[in-house]
Order: structure tokens, then sequence, then C-alpha cells
């Protein structure tokens, strides 16, 4: 899949201070803190300020990372950073893709978003292919209107049933390719390596400090 960054971007430095991470997912405000902890910035996130959830509107990864990032900056007054991410099931057509947090329902089930994809693969059939991978989008605001992306992708299989408590989310069902283990299975620091999310990092960390 091409990704979906909407072109050239003028960056600027950030410098160390307050940053808004414009996320209410714990999860992944934790992946976020430990891949930023060398910067010297002071994270912040969108839950500690009281800011709203916004309604996810975009059609793409990047217009929903965009648009979380500028109501946290707007409503804060700090640059604020977000993550729109999600797993690709390529038998599904790409589902849940932006849906992913949505297939948990409003109790944030991850158990049955999990149950969901293997049912909706059973259903593909038998021989339809494992193949997934996970999505990466950064969006980057600052209170004066300026905003920046980065993507990273990861690619892997589904296993069944989901192995291991490590994670968050689909973790425990993707296995990334080339590994033994699922996403759920290995320490953090281990993940923080290698994933999606990491891979997103190290462009935005290439370009913006
Ligand atoms: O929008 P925010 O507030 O950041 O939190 P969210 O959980 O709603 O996040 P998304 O809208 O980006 O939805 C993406 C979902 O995809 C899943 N996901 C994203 N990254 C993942 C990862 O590294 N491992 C496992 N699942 C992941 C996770 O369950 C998320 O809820
Ligand atoms: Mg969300």
């Amino acid at each position: 899949m091409s990704l979906d960054l909407p072109g050239p971007q003028a960056v600027r430095k950030l410098q160390p201070g307050r940053l808004v991470i414009a996320s209410h997912n714990p999860g992944k405000v934790r992946e976020i803190r430990a891949l930023l902890g060398p910067y010297g910035v002071e994270p912040v996130s969108a839950a500690e300020l009281d800011l709203p959830e916004p309604e996810e509107t975009g059609t793409t990864f990047v217009a929903n990372a965009e648009l979380k990032a500028r109501q946290a900056a707007d409503l804060s007054g700090l640059p604020a950073l977000a993550d729109d991410s999600g797993l690709c099931v390529e038998a599904l057509g790409g589902d849940p893709g932006i849906f992913s947090a949505r297939w948990a329902g409003e109790n944030k089930d991850f158990a049955e978003a999990m149950r969901r994809v293997h049912a909706a693969l059973e259903a593909a059939g038998p021989d339809a292919p494992r193949d997934a991978h996970f999505i990466c989008a950064l969006a980057l605001a600052w209170p004066d209107g300026h905003v920046e992306w980065f993507e990273g992708r990861v690619d892997g299989t589904l296993v069944w049933p989901p192995r291991g408590d490590k994670g968050f989310g689909y973790d425990p069902m993707f296995q990334m390719e080339g590994m033994g283990r699922t996403f759920g299975e290995i320490d953090p620091d281990n993940k923080h390596g290698i994933s999606h999310r990491a891979k997103a990092f190290e462009q935005l960390v290439k370009a913006v400090f």
C-alpha cells in the first residue's frame, strides 16, 4: 500500500519543552512517551489536560492524525503530536484500517475486536491469506497552524488464538515478518525498536530534533 502523505513538508525544529500527546489511548501514550524519552520534551497527554476526544471523521490515517493534533494544539496553545494507526488485513480489503478502534466498540474491548477480525477472515474462506500490516501516521501541529506528517508500516501475519499480554490493541494476534512471537509476547523495548510506530518516529526524530 502506498503511503498517504499529503505532500512535501516544511519542517521546523521542536524545542525542548512541553508537547501534548494528542491521544486518549493509554497504551499508545505509554509507547510515545518511551519513544520521546531521549529528546528533552515534557509530554503531557490529552487526557491529563482534560481535552475532549474528537470525532475521527477523516478518510485516511493522516487526515485523522492531523485532525486530532490540530484540535489539541488549538485548545492547549502548545505543539501537539497525534498518532492515528491501525491494523490492515489484506484479505479484508484493508479492514479494519482506520476503523481499528471502532471495531472494539464503545467498551474498547480488543478481545472482541480480535474475534471480529478472526471471524471475518474465516468468512473469507479457508485459503484466505493471513497477511496484515500495521500503519502509524503521526501529525505534529503547532499552535500557529503549521502541521507536519510522518508515517511507518510493519508487515506480518495474523495468528489465532491471540498470544501474549504485553502491548495493547491487536498486538496479541500480530506476528511481524521474520519473528516467531507476536507483538503481545515481546518486551515493549523490543517493540519500540521495530514497530510501525518506531518507524514513524524515526522519520519524526530525524526531521524535528
Ligand atoms: O485516537 P486516539 O485517542 O489516539 O486513540 P485510539 O485508540 O482511538 O487510536 P486510533 O484512533 O489511532 O485507533 C487505532 C487502533 O488501532 C490499534 N492499534 C494501533 N496501534 C497499535 C499497536 O501498536 N498495536 C496494537 N494495536 C494497535 C489500537 O487498538 C487502536 O485503538
Ligand atoms: Mg481514535
